[in-house]
């Protein structure tokens, strides 16, 4: 079965998703629809140069006020509140809010019960949506009958708890601590400014190329809904003036002391194993531009591996921000678009095939 994607919002994340659903990875996808707020033509010009991802591999054009990608015109909207897209009209299964703009579930039910949409999977951490669902990690709990607006937390949370259940599984984990070092946001601002990033943390207005920042709009907390048998999880996220490529970092006290060859070993039978497609491992030196363009919610680092004598382990893993997640997202769609959801260990492979 194809499940029918209608995307709002059709930024970074938006093409991103567009692209993959075009690519290799996109079986079982169909982008049928997209709204955005700027006119169909930009949104061509957008999807054809990309100032990360270079040329769209295919053909991009409109004609007739839509969207036309490898000679398909898409459904093309251009409405600025969820409530007015008639995705009914693209017989759309699941919308994937990408807006940045809707993160409550509250108004992004819209979506469904004006929409016409089923499901929707917001492209964020979310303030009260049915469920948050990280691929690998926690998906196995959805519920369709009770789960309709989803989030999948945020791209740093999705890195981070790979690498937290494979060390969980293994070795036992408590006392976490984590950072994320993030990679430009579109919200972000060039010079210093006093609003527009509609976040309430002043250091976030500050302007994006001259500083490491650290701020507290964080949705570390959702590494402890990911994984409740973590316990009490501490987190710190840093935003950086790179381009894309970002940087997960989890420490913590394993239940028996382990070596690092250990936890590398654990993370390598994960990559091909259980967490294939999900944790990709790479024994060469890595920085972070290294990881663009890489579908894993992770790419381990073995170098960063550290162990102490008593039990305390440090692990490092590196994300295209983007590219990982919106794998994920379509991870998602595939999962809850599917009107017989099929088994979860199917799922990983489809995602992957
Ligand atoms: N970019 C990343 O690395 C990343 C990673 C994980 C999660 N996210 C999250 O995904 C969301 C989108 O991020 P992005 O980087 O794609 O943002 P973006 O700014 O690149 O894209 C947002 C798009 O939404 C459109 N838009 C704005 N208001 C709209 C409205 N009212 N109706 C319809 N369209 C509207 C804009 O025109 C733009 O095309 C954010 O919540 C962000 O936090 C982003």
């Amino acid at each position: 079965m194809t499940v029918r994607i209608g995307i709002n919002g059709f930024g970074r994340i938006g093409r991103s998703i567009m692209r993959i659903a075009a690519g290799a990875h996109g079986s079982g996808i169909t982008v049928a629809a997209i709204n955005d707020i700027a006119s169909p033509d930009r949104l061509a010009y957008a999807l054809k140069r990309d100032s990360l991802r270079g040329r769209f591999a295919g053909t991009v054009r409109t004609a007739g006020g839509r969207l036309v990608v490898d000679d398909r015109p898409l459904w093309t909207f251009q409405e600025a509140q969820p409530g007015r897209i008639p995705w009914s009209d693209a017989d759309v299964d699941v919308v994937i809010e990408a807006t940045g703009r809707f993160r409550s579930g509250e108004i992004a039910r819209a979506h469904i019960t004006h929409g016409g949409a089923r499901k929707v999977v917001i492209s964020a951490s979310a303030d009260d949506p049915d469920a948050f669902l990280v691929y690998g990690v926690n998906h196995d709990t959805y519920e369709p009958d009770r789960h309709d607006v989803i989030s999948p937390a945020s791209c740093g949370v999705n890195a981070l708890s790979v690498m937290a259940k494979v060390l969980l599984d293994r070795f036992g984990l408590r006392s976490v601590q984590t950072s994320v070092v993030l990679a430009i946001q579109g919200w972000q601002r060039v010079h210093d400014a006093t609003s527009g990033t509609s976040r309430e943390d002043p250091r976030l207005g500050r302007a994006t190329a001259e500083s490491i920042i650290p701020h507290d709009h964080v949705a570390g907390d959702l590494l402890e809904v990911a994984l409740p048998r973590l316990g009490e999880v501490r987190y710190s996220y840093y935003c950086v003036p790179t381009p894309i490529g970002s940087l997960a970092e989890l420490g913590g006290q394993t239940d028996r002391p382990v070596t690092a060859e250990e936890v590398n070993r654990a993370m390598a039978e994960a990559a091909a194993g259980s967490m294939r497609g999900l944790i990709d491992y790479d024994p060469d030196p890595t920085v972070s531009i290294d990881v663009r363009d890489n579908p894993a919610s992770c790419l381990f680092d073995p170098s960063g591996t550290q162990t102490t004598a008593d039990g305390g382990v440090k692990v490092r893993g590196w994300f295209d921000n983007e590219w990982g997640f919106s794998h994920r997202l379509l991870d998602l769609a595939r999962l809850v678009g599917e009107r017989e959801p099929v088994p979860a260990g199917m799922l990983v492979k489809t995602a992957m095939a």
